[in-house]
């Protein structure tokens, strides 16, 4: 068995294995290295399985909205047993197969850095293999669940990501702390699903604050209808929990101490790099690790070392290290083949514009682009226009008491789209041609063409543009 490969990628998750997939088909061979299972964390503890918790909360959402439905009562176990249907029961053999298949060599163990070109390989099965990279190695290790310091908050085992997207039970009162995308969206899973008493504490002002304020604001006003309560402002300052995953005692900033039997921390997440031996070829240890457009790890001699993914701290979101992967695979067979290596295809553009982003509550509040803040505080000379989804005649036809939001931010110079937010149930729908009239800043007077099917929700294109003035 040969151990010197083109390329070598540490981590099988969703950018790992798409590397791998680009570079094969350039040409290259190509070894992947993972500690846990291939598909990482998307798969398994992540993207998959909070959306399998959450399609139910969706649907009930849904009908509750059409006079003349009902819904009875939310079977949780089925519910449960179908989101371990979608992680294929923890089972990675199919996505084992699909890399093999690539053609691609599967080393399942934990990889390290040691030295240039070099990966050591500590093998699940026990001993150790030293691989060798011509071209490329590309680290792909993804994020860890971040826990702050509060006192008794690491001793009393909170849950993180991992473990409520695993749940084999619903817990009657949970806490959550953090009021981000994971806080949110796991925090109506679980009331959705039987979390009779769910609090989500946010030391901030409101819940998605890196999205346009009115997100947050129409995300938590849909808590407070559903009976979730959310305390803003707060700070945990103490953790107790006496019997190992007994009552959870948690004491705050302000306010009463809140009693749980679960606690969620979603606060967040560092890269993946301990033990991963960065300091080997010169980079910082416990940082993500820096990448210019290409993917390629700055500050390392001779450009062999690249990071795609949620390590490199760009964009954690699994279509964005999807994107970054098929990137990084290209150029890596370019360089290999002593190609031009500055083609545009070549080079990492969308995480420029801002991402596109769906957080999958309900609604749903999805954006793409810059936020009116940030596009002023880039110097843009901004005009925004918002829109009421609600009065849209096809969001209307999707139920009583629809409500939803649209807001575009434009660049007055050049008359075109810098971003766009859409909040309202199904609104993920909608995302994509936000994201190609941004990306392709596609000049307004020609967006005007683009006709809006009716009665569809994507109406909402034309009022926007009608109240901007067209
Ligand atoms: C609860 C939750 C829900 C999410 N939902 C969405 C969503 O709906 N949509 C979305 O776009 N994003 C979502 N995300 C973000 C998404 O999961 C990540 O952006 C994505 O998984 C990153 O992919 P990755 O390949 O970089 O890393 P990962 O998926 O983390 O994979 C990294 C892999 O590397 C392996 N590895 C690590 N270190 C080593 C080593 N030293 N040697 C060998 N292998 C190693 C790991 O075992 C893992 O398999 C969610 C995240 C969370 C926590
Ligand atoms: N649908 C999706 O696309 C999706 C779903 C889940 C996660 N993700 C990705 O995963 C990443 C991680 O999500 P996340 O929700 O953990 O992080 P996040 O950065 O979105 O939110 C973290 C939250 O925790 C708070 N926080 C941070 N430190 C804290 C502390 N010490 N005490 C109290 N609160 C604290 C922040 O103010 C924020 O509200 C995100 O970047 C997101 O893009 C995406």
């Amino acid at each position: 068995m040969s151990d010197e490969f083109d390329v070598i990628v540490i981590g099988a998750g969703p950018a790992g294995e798409n590397v791998a997939d680009r570079a094969v088909r350039g040409g290259l061979s190509v070894a992947v290295v993972e500690a846990e299972r291939a598909g990482g964390e998307c798969s398994y503890w992540a993207c998959v399985p909070s959306k399998a918790l959450l399609r139910p909360v969706d649907l009930a959402g849904e009908v509750a909205r059409v006079p003349g439905m009902s819904l009875g009562p939310i079977d949780t176990a089925a519910v449960l047993a179908r989101r371990d249907e979608a992680v294929s029961h923890m089972d990675d053999a199919g996505q084992v197969r699909w890399i093999t298949g690539l053609p691609a060599e599967f080393v399942r163990g934990r990889g390290r850095l040691d030295g240039p070109r070099r990966v050591r390989v500590a093998l699940t099965d026990g001993g150790e293999r030293l691989l060798t990279a011509r071209h490329a190695v590309v680290l792909a290790t993804g994020s860890r669940a971040v826990v702050p310091p509060a006192p008794g908050l690491a001793e009393a085992r909170p849950w993180t990501s991992r473990e409520v997207t695993a749940a084999k039970s619903v817990p009657g009162r949970l806490v959550v702390i953090g009021g981000g995308v994971v806080a949110c969206e796991m925090a109506q899973a679980m009331h959705g699903l039987g979390a009779a008493e769910t609090t989500v504490l946010v030391r901030g002002a409101g819940l998605l604050e890196r999205m346009e304020p009115f997100a947050g604001q129409m995300v938590a006003e849909s808590f407070a209808a559903s009976g979730i309560t959310v305390r803003s402002g707060t700070e945990v300052v103490r953790v107790e929990r006496p019997e190992p995953g007994g009552p959870v005692t948690v004491h705050l900033s302000q306010g009463a101490p809140i009693e749980a039997d679960e606690l969620l921390v979603a606060t967040g997440r560092r890269p993946a790099v301990d033990g991963l031996g960065l300091e080997s070829v010169g980079l910082p240890a416990g940082r993500a690790v820096e990448v210019d457009d290409s993917m390629r790890a700055t500050g390392v001699e001779d450009g062999w070392l690249y990071a795609v993914g949620d390590v490199n701290g760009r964009d954690l979101l699994t279509h964005m290290g999807k994107y970054q992967a098929r990137v990084c695979g290209d150029v890596i067979a370019a360089r290999a083949r002593g190609d031009k290596d500055d083609l545009p295809a070549l080079r990492e553009v969308a995480g420029g514009y801002g991402a596109p982003q769906v957080v999958f509550t309900d609604p749903q509040a999805c954006s793409v682009g810059r936020t009116e803040a940030r596009a002023r505080q880039e110097g843009f000379a901004v005009r925004t226009v918002e829109y009421d989804l609600g009065s849209v005649t096809g969001a209307y036809l999707l139920g009583d008491g629809y409500r939803g939001r649209a807001k575009a931010v434009v660049d007055e110079d050049r008359r075109i789209l810098l971003g766009v937010t859409f909040v309202g149930p199904g609104a993920a729908e909608l995302l994509h041609a936000a994201t190609i009239a941004v990306t392709a800043e596609v000049p307004l007077e020609r967006l005007w063409h683009a006709v809006p099917s009716f009665p569809t929700v994507s109406e909402v294109w034309l009022r926007l543009l009608e109240t901007y003035g067209l």
